[in-house]
């Protein structure tokens, strides 16, 4: 069924046509995640972007071409397209040992090998004299071909130097010379004045020129559904000036006198990323609460009902994020509570809604807000009745062995996870996952890291103890994985 329902979702969901420089940094990792390394993609870049340059050259002849790299991947993909031109001089803006990846530095061995031949010079520009020099170089000639693979979707906020230095002097020396035609390698470099940007894979949202060819470089489409290690890098990062409760809060409401187990097995899984997690249940659940990390509020009656709606969106206030119905129990008290919370919260709050409360929401009335994500299972979802003509702002999470994440504009599957994870609890863990990142992040990237860390949670185990793993080996696993690709 989830097989099927996204493929269906993948045809109704418009694909997109701009993307976000956050969004292809996941799409580059999760190809790594799919077995395609970045060199290869770096490979790729730099053959499109000397094949456009040498259609430059048939209009302009042989001129001489200058390729600016920063330290970045960007830069790498400068120095990719090097090799393939043959005959250049390149810049490096800043020095050797200050390349930052693999790929940017393997392709910066392997130019340093071809100097020796003549055709291809490498000049270390650091210091202002040194990149002066070249500029001027430049200014002085009639014709040539300056490529800029300085900065790509890496660019953060103002440019620093020597960047703006050399952004400033190449667009006063464009403006007297329009034969010295600049090509920017996947996004211009702040506000340079490129003839033309080359940008690969999809345009992105930082990209200012309507002069712009986008070009493929062998990223498959699946790497665009497929969840992986790149949504996990994508998540906030924890400051390191952060005070108590700032990396989250999480508020857990479940529980009833029938079922104890499963807010607390939430709680414990949110606790693993959030800083602050409390649980507000019936007595019969909080009594049995005896971990000293978990904050609790006790409630009156053996099921939550109507009573508790406005104490509980008041305590909601001073929540991130509330992740709802886990063993509420299904019968009229949890029913009037589930839809009378959930209509009188404020509007933005965050809500993971999970089991029971799928199970009690009356779908007539009901109004799916974007920041709400629904965790259901198959017959929770096609209880949803979720109309897939008119698909919902909110998030759902169809779980099953491929996990499918989608909402009105998104869609992903998630591969992770085993036939292991058939015990029960692994739901209301997954749901807590949801909640502590949740509470720092956007709906859909949180949807996603949690169905993957839950189901990687649940390889590790499967690799080190067979099928015979349970919920709280699943939880104590949480942060191996997030050590692991966070
Ligand atoms: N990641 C991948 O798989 C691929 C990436 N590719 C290329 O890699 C680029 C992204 O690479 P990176 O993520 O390394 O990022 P960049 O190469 O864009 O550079 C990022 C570095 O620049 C510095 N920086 C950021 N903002 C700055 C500013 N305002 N002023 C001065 N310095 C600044 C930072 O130190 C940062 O580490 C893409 O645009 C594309 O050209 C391609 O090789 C295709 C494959
Ligand atoms: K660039």
């Amino acid at each position: 069924m989830n097989l099927k329902l996204f493929k269906i979702l993948t045809k109704k969901i418009k694909e997109k046509e701009i993307i976000s420089p956050k969004e292809m940094e996941i799409i580059d990792n999760n190809c790594e995640y799919l077995g395609i390394p970045k060199i290869l993609l770096m490979e790729n870049a730099g053959k499109c972007v000397s094949d456009e340059i040498d259609n430059l050259r048939v209009e302009l002849g042989d001129v001489p071409i200058f390729i600016f790299c920063g330290t970045g991947n960007n830069g790498g993909d400068g120095f990719a397209t090097a090799r393939h031109l043959g005959k250049c001089k390149v810049i490096l803006l800043g020095k050797e040992e200050n390349i930052k990846t693999y790929e940017a530095r393997e392709n910066f061995k392997i130019l340093k090998n071809l100097t020796e031949f003549g055709n291809i010079e490498i000049k270390n520009a650091t210091y202002p004299n040194e990149i002066l020099e070249i500029l001027n170089e430049i200014e002085n000639l009639d014709k040539a071909i300056v490529v800029d693979a300085m900065l790509g979707t890496g660019i953060r906020g103002e440019l620093r130097e020597p960047y703006g230095t050399v952004v400033e002097k190449l667009n006063k020396i464009k403006r007297k010379n329009d034969n010295i035609k600049i090509i920017s390698v996947d996004v211009e470099t702040g506000n340079l004045n490129a003839d033309k940007v080359i940008t690969f894979h999809k345009r992105k949202t930082i990209n200012k020129l309507n002069n712009l060819i986008v070009k493929p470089i062998g990223i498959p489409k699946e790497a665009e559904y497929v969840v992986g290690w790149g949504d996990l890098k994508a998540l906030s990062k924890r400051d390191p000036n952060s005070h108590k409760g700032e990396n989250g809060k999480v508020l857990v409401i479940g529980g009833s006198k029938e079922f104890f187990g499963a807010p607390i097995l939430a709680g414990l899984a949110a606790l693993k990323l959030a800083d602050i997690v409390s649980i507000a249940s019936v007595k019969d659940v909080v009594k049995k609460i005896t971990n000293p990390e978990l904050i609790t509020y006790k409630l009156k009656g053996d099921y939550i009902g109507e009573k508790c709606i406005d104490k509980l969106i008041e305590i909601s206030k001073k929540y991130d994020c509330i992740v709802l119905g886990n063993g509420l129990g299904v019968n009229e008290e949890t029913k009037g509570f589930v839809n009378g919370f959930l209509e009188g919260i404020d509007k933005d709050k965050k809500v993971v809604i999970d089991a029971d409360a799928i199970k009690v929401i009356d779908y007539e009335k009901f109004e799916f807000r974007e920041n709400f994500i629904f965790t259901p299972h198959r017959r929770e979802f096609e209880y949803m009745g979720v109309n897939l003509d008119n698909l919902p702002s909110s998030t759902i999470v169809l779980k099953g062995k491929y996990d499918i994440i989608f909402n009105k504009n998104n869609v992903k599957i998630n591969k992770t996870g085993n036939s292991g994870m058939t015990i029960g609890g692994t739901g209301d863990i997954l749901c807590g996952i949801i909640g502590g990142l949740y509470a720092k992040n956007e709906a859909f990237l949180s949807a996603c890291c949690g169905c993957f860390i839950n189901g990687y949670a649940g390889d590790l185990l499967l690799k080190e103890k067979g099928y015979y793993y349970t919920p709280m080996d699943i939880i104590e696993k949480i942060p191996h994985v997030l050590k692991l690709f966070g």
